[in-house]
C-alpha cells in the first residue's frame, strides 16, 4: 500500500515570547493524515494553527515534537521539496512582469531546464486559463487571474503536493468558480490538494475530507460526506412542555418554534431513544422524527463551539 501524501503524529509548536513576552501554543500534539489524491481542507477560527501546521510541512516553520512524512519520508528529505507547491497567502507578484515573463522568471530562479521552461510555461498558462493575456502586463490583471497565475507557479515542477493558503480570498464569485474548477481538476489529475481557507461553501464542494483546527488541536475531522451524514435528527413535537424546552436549551440542544409545534435537533443516533422517552414522559406528543443533513458551516460552527465533543 502506498505512503498517504502526508502524515503528522503528535506535532506540538510553540512560538517563544521574547523578552518577558508571552509564549503562544500554537500546536498541541497534532496528528492528520492526507491521502494521496485528497483535496482537504484545513479549517479553523484565526489563530487555530493552520498555517503553523503548512509551514511545517513546508521546512518553513521547525516544530518542537512530532513526525511529519510525505509520501512516506521525512519531510526534510533532500529532493522532497520539489514535490510539493506552495501558494502563499498572499504571493509576491512584481508588477513589471506578464503572466509570461513572471512564470519564466520563477522557472529559471528554481533551475528549470530551458527545455522543460519552454514546453512547460504554455501549457501551464493554458491549465489556468490565461494564454490569452499572458503578455499583458500584472497590474491589469483581476484577483482571480492573480491567483491562478500563483497556483501556474506552484506547479512549475509537477508537484505531487500543492499547499495553498486561503487561495480564494478576495476573489470574486465568477473568478472563484473558475479557480475552484481549476483545482478540482488537479485533483482529479492525481495532486494532492492541502488547502487552508475560511469559504466554507467553496471548500465543501471542493473538498474530500476536512479537519478543523481550534486551539492547535484537531476538533473535528474526516470525509465531508460521512461527516454531513452523521449529524442526527430532528424531532418535531406538539406543545413540549415550556419546563422541558428550557431543560434541554439548557443541556444545548438545539431548539425552534412553529407556531404551536416546537422542533428539536438530537445530534447523534444513541441520544435519540433516551429523548423521545423524555418527551414521551413529559406528555408531548411526537409528531415527525426526520434525518438532518447540516452544510459544513453547521458542522464547523458545532465543532469550534462545542470543542467537537457533539
Ligand atoms: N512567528 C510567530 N511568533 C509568535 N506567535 C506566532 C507566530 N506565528 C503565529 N503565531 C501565533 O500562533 C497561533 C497560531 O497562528 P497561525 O498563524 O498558525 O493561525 P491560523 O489558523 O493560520 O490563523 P489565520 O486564520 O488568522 O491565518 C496564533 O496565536 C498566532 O498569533
Amino acid at each position: 500500500m502506498q505512503a498517504p501524501a502526508v502524515e503528522v503524529a503528535g506535532l506540538c509548536k510553540t512560538y517563544r515570547g521574547g523578552w518577558r513576552g508571552p509564549s503562544v501554543q500554537a500546536l498541541r500534539d497534532l496528528s492528520l493524515t492526507v491521502e494521496r489524491g485528497q483535496a482537504f481542507g484545513l479549517l479553523g477560527p484565526n489563530g487555530a494553527g493552520k498555517t503553523t501546521l503548512t509551514k511545517i510541512l513546508l521546512s518553513l516553520v521547525r516544530p518542537d515534537a512530532g513526525i511529519v512524512r510525505l509520501f512516506g519520508q521525512a519531510h526534510s528529505s533532500p529532493g522532497l521539496r520539489a514535490q510539493v507547491g506552495y501558494l502563499p497567502e498572499a504571493p509576491n507578484l512584481a508588477a513589471h512582469h506578464t503572466g509570461r515573463s513572471f512564470l519564466d522568471f520563477m522557472a529559471r530562479l528554481s533551475g528549470l531546464a530551458p527545455d522543460t521552461r519552454n514546453r512547460r510555461i504554455p501549457d501551464l498558462l493554458h491549465q489556468v486559463s490565461l494564454h490569452d493575456v499572458a503578455d499583458r502586463r500584472l497590474p491589469h490583471y483581476s484577483k482571480g487571474m492573480l491567483q491562478r497565475l500563483g497556483v501556474a507557479q506552484a506547479l512549475l515542477h509537477a508537484p505531487r503536493l500543492l499547499v495553498l493558503d486561503e487561495p480564494i480570498d478576495g476573489v470574486d464569485p465568477a473568478g472563484r468558480m473558475e479557480l475552484l474548477r481549476l483545482l478540482r481538476n488537479l485533483a482529479q489529475q492525481g495532486v494532492t490538494l492541502l488547502l487552508n481557507s475560511h469559504h466554507l461553501p467553496d471548500i465543501e464542494w471542493l473538498c474530500d475530507s476536512i479537519a478543523v483546527l481550534h486551539q492547535g488541536r484537531i476538533v473535528t475531522s474526516g470525509r465531508v460526506k460521512d461527516l454531513r451524514a452523521t449529524q442526527g435528527f430532528r424531532i418535531v413535537v406538539a406543545a413540549l412542555p415550556h419546563r422541558l424546552q428550557e431543560e434541554l436549551a439548557a443541556r444545548g440542544f438545539v431548539i425552534g418554534l412553529d407556531g404551536e409545534r416546537c422542533w428539536i435537533e438530537c445530534p447523534n443516533r444513541p441520544g435519540l431513544n433516551a429523548l423521545i422517552d423524555q418527551i414521551r414522559a413529559a406528555g408531548a406528543s411526537i409528531e415527525t422524527i426526520e434525518p438532518v443533513t447540516h452544510s459544513l458551516e453547521r458542522i464547523y460552527l458545532s465543532a469550534v463551539a462545542g470543542g467537537g465533543s457533539q
